[in-house]
């Protein structure tokens, strides 16, 4: 199972964090957020890392020049798309990054919602489920009504997000068996700021499970 842990600041804490077992970082690209990210930062936090680490930039409502830019220049291994972007965006992004993998995250409002991800089935390579928020975008420590997933199977690789924590990732797991898990605020002191000891924690439990 793949797992993400997001929101990276910090170039000595993503070599921590792979190194506890992390199989993808990910870099907040949203200049609103406060685990914003240059393109140094990522260049920086990314140099010590093995190729076989998923590199990943969250954007939201980014245009694909500046996408395009961001990747190309710091390293990044796929791009998470936070915002309301339309199949046909994904499909002009993958024309102009086709190496790139391309992960369609979805805010979900409601289980009607929920179906708008066959939408993007043929046009990105990964979904991720979120929890919405009315105000923010994401890193909102929210959790999913993991009932509302039980028939949630598509055809397509999925990471779980939204409010995990070492605590309640069990308890996720043995209700919804998504590809990978993504967390965020559930691992950190404050945000950017990863709480190591609660990554260890994560990957202890997940190694029990
Ligand atoms: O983390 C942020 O600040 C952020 C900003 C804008 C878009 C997405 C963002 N983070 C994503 O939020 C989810 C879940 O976070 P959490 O575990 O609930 O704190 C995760 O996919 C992050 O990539």
């Amino acid at each position: 199972m793949r797992v993400k842990i997001c929101g990276i600041i910090q170039p000595q804490q993503s070599l921590a964090i792979a190194a506890l077992g992390a199989t993808a970082l990910g870099f907040i690209c949203v200049p609103t957020s406060p685990r914003y990210v240059t393109i140094e930062q990522i260049q920086a936090a990314i140099a010590p890392l093995s190729d076989k680490i998923d590199k990943i930039g969250v954007f939201a409502n980014s245009d694909i020049t500046e996408i395009s830019h961001i990747v190309t220049t710091s390293g990044l291994t796929a791009i998470q798309l936070h915002g309301d972007e339309s199949p046909e965006f994904c499909t002009q992004l993958r024309q102009a990054l086709p190496q790139v993998e391309i992960i369609k995250a979805l805010r979900v409002r409601s289980l009607e919602h929920l179906q708008t991800t066959n939408n993007y089935i043929d046009v990105v390579d990964t979904l991720l489920l979120d929890a919405y928020h009315p105000q923010q975008l994401g890193g909102t420590g929210k959790t999913l009504d993991w009932q509302m997933l039980q028939e949630f199977k598509p055809r397509l690789p999925w990471f779980l997000a939204g409010g995990l924590t070492p605590d309640n990732i069990i308890d996720a797991l043995s209700k919804l068996h998504p590809n990978g898990i993504d967390l965020s605020s559930g691992v950190e002191n404050s945000p950017g700021d990863k709480n190591l000891d609660k990554v260890a924690l994560l990957f202890q439990r997940l190694n029990t499970f």
